[in-house]
């Protein structure tokens, strides 16, 4: 029997909670990247020694959310931050700040250990108000972009109506809790069997 995803998924509000991220370079910046496509207004903590300054400068004169630190990490990084991802290229001190982080019980996420990682990245497919999060338990993040790349071609685009559709006749709707999700499971039923005849 393979190995089955254990892995509990949560949407965060990232805009809302405060990110260190230490290294600046072709991960560091891919990991920014990720974060900002999905949640462009976080707030962000950039420490590196050094920074893909094109790239990482640019972004940060941008956007006044990022704060960019040119130096190395030191504990009080750890202050008033809510999520921690390391994106150095020592595996040393992605340990020896793990400790640290872990001590105040934030949550970690090493970019390229993840035996260390307390979280994962997802691919993450956005359509309107839908979000789908992909994850391969780390095994393959090919596999989760590819996975991406169907589901942006495949869920039509228009597909926020119909979730603006819904929230006005959930709105609307009166009757009991029960009433309710029945009525929402039949709308929502015929909208499947319709999508289904028109493949
Ligand atoms: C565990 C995880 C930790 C984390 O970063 O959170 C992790 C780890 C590692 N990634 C590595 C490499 C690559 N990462 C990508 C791409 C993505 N990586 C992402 C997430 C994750 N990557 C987490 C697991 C996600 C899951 O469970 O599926 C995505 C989904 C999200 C994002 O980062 O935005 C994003 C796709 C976004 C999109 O396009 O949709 C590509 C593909 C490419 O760039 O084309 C490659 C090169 C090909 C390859 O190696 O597969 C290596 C180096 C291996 C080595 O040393 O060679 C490690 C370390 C290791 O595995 O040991
Ligand atoms: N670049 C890639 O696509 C891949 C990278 N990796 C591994 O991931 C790790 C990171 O890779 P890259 O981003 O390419 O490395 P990089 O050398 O471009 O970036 C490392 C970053 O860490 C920073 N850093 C180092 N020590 C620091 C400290 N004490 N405090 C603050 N910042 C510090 C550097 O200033 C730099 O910004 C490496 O271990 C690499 O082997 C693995 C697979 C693919």
């Amino acid at each position: 029997m393979s190995e089955r995803n254990n892995l509990f998924p949560v949407f965060l509000k990232a805009e809302e909670l405060k990110i260190l991220l230490v290294g600046g370079g072709n991960v560091g910046l891919e990991k920014l990247e990720a974060i900002l496509k999905n949640s462009p207004n976080a707030k962000i903590k950039i420490v590196a020694e050094e920074f893909r300054r094109k790239e990482i400068g640019d972004l940060a004169r941008d956007n006044g959310n990022l704060q960019l630190y040119e130096r190395a990490f030191t504990e009080e990084d750890l202050d008033s931050v809510d999520l921690v991802m390391l994106a150095t290229d020592s595996r040393d001190l992605h340990i020896q700040i793990r400790a640290l982080a872990k001590k105040r019980s934030l949550l970690v996420n090493v970019a390229d250990t993840p035996d260390l990682c307390d979280f994962y990245l997802g691919s993450t497919v956005t359509k309107g108000s839908l979000k789908i999060g992909i994850s391969t338990n780390g095994k393959s993040p090919t596999l989760s972009k590819r996975m991406r790349q169907y589901l942006e071609e495949t869920i039509p685009d228009d597909i926020d109506n119909l979730i603006v559709k819904l929230v006005e006749i959930r709105k609307q709707l009166k009757g009991d809790f029960d009433f309710k999700v029945n009525q929402l499971n039949e709308i929502t039923a015929s909208w499947l069997k319709k999508n289904k005849e028109d493949q």
